[in-house]
């Protein structure tokens, strides 16, 4: 497998009181660079607490642990666009996991298991240190894109579509090692904390490159609403998770996200402004959503029928 650095980013110049012009600018260049060429990006001093990101992966490991009755009492409420709670992968679908999805608290469909105690409270304080870090990554992608920077927030300033998505994937078998399949993730922008198994894979020039685990970094993948707004100009990472033989494999991934009723298409910067067509047919979020989650709950025969960004794709 091919050696690579996946380009590692210090963004404190963004966190610290002092201003750093000097540092931010550079922050910026390296972030713009990693959008271009790769769609994804790990960042350190990133300002959510080691103690914390350890503290929800351990919360995350007992909930998992816990019986399958106890776990089937916190199954998703019917009603919501994003099904939050615990829901297993179904036995044809190509992702080999289970996993838990907590949205913000003021959804009204949150479901809280009793064990672990404290799992609203954790979780709460992640999901809000996780919303903080995207609006601030927002930013510096909208001036990364050569847009003021309160372009993105401007399109979407509603946040209840977020989500955090806590991960247990099963050991491999002989026969299969796939956790979840190559896929680009239909949001703006995700960041992914994995435990020391790793098991992370980014598609890079035809070629498969492992994430390797770190106790204290996150990975930032850029998501296909930022490829479609920029009309391509910023890659939606194609990524996967492969599983270890004889070893579960867990993680999180905190999904920042667009609001339901959005209509997404290029934006005119990157289009009729510079006299170029647009490579997608403009679309409704909640639409593309709901495609996107009826792949994971109900996936289709042939993994070629599984719902891309390319579905609303122009070829020019
Ligand atoms: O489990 C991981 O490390 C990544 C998960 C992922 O890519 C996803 O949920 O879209
Ligand atoms: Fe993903």
């Amino acid at each position: 497998m091919a050696s690579f650095d996946i380009p590692t980013i210090d963004v404190s110049p963004f966190l610290i009181s002092e201003e750093d012009e000097d540092g931010k600018k550079k922050v910026m260049e390296r972030i713009r660079e990693a959008c271009v060429k790769y769609g994804f990006f790990q960042i350190e001093n990133h300002g959510i607490p080691l103690e914390l990101l350890t503290r929800t992966m351990d919360l995350y490991k007992t909930f998992f642990a816990c019986s399958d009755e106890d776990k089937l009492l916190v199954s998703p409420k019917s009603g919501s666009s994003i099904p939050a709670g615990y829901l297993k992968s179904p036995q044809n679908s190509a992702e080999k996991n289970e996993h838990f999805v907590f949205l913000p608290s003021s959804s009204g469909f949150n479901v809280y298991p009793n064990n672990p105690p404290h799992f609203k409270q954790v979780l709460e304080e992640m999901f809000s240190h996780f919303t903080k870090l995207g609006m601030l990554l927002e930013s510096i992608i909208s001036e990364c894109l050569g847009l003021p920077p309160n372009t993105l927030a401007k399109f979407n300033d509603d946040r209840s579509w977020d989500f955090l998505i806590g991960l247990h994937y099963f050991p491999a078998t002989e026969a299969e090692d796939n956790g979840k399949s190559a896929h680009e993730d239909g949001n703006c922008i995700t960041f992914v904390y994995q435990d020391e198994v790793g098991g992370f894979q980014v598609h890079k020039d035809g070629q498969w490159i492992p994430i390797a685990p770190s106790k204290d970094k996150l990975v930032v993948n850029i998501g296909d609403i930022i490829q479609v707004l920029s009309n391509n100009k910023f890659k939606s990472a194609t990524h996967r998770v492969v599983r270890p033989k004889g070893k579960s494999r867990y993680s999180y991934a905190f999904f920042y996200n667009l609001q339901g009723d959005k209509w997404v298409e290029p934006l005119p910067q990157f289009t009729e402004e510079i006299g170029e067509s647009p490579n997608y047919r403009g679309f409704l979020f909640k639409e593309y959503a709901q495609l996107r989650v009826k792949n994971r709950t109900h996936p289709p025969t042939r993994p070629e029928d599984l719902i891309h960004i390319t579905h609303y794709s122009i070829s020019n």
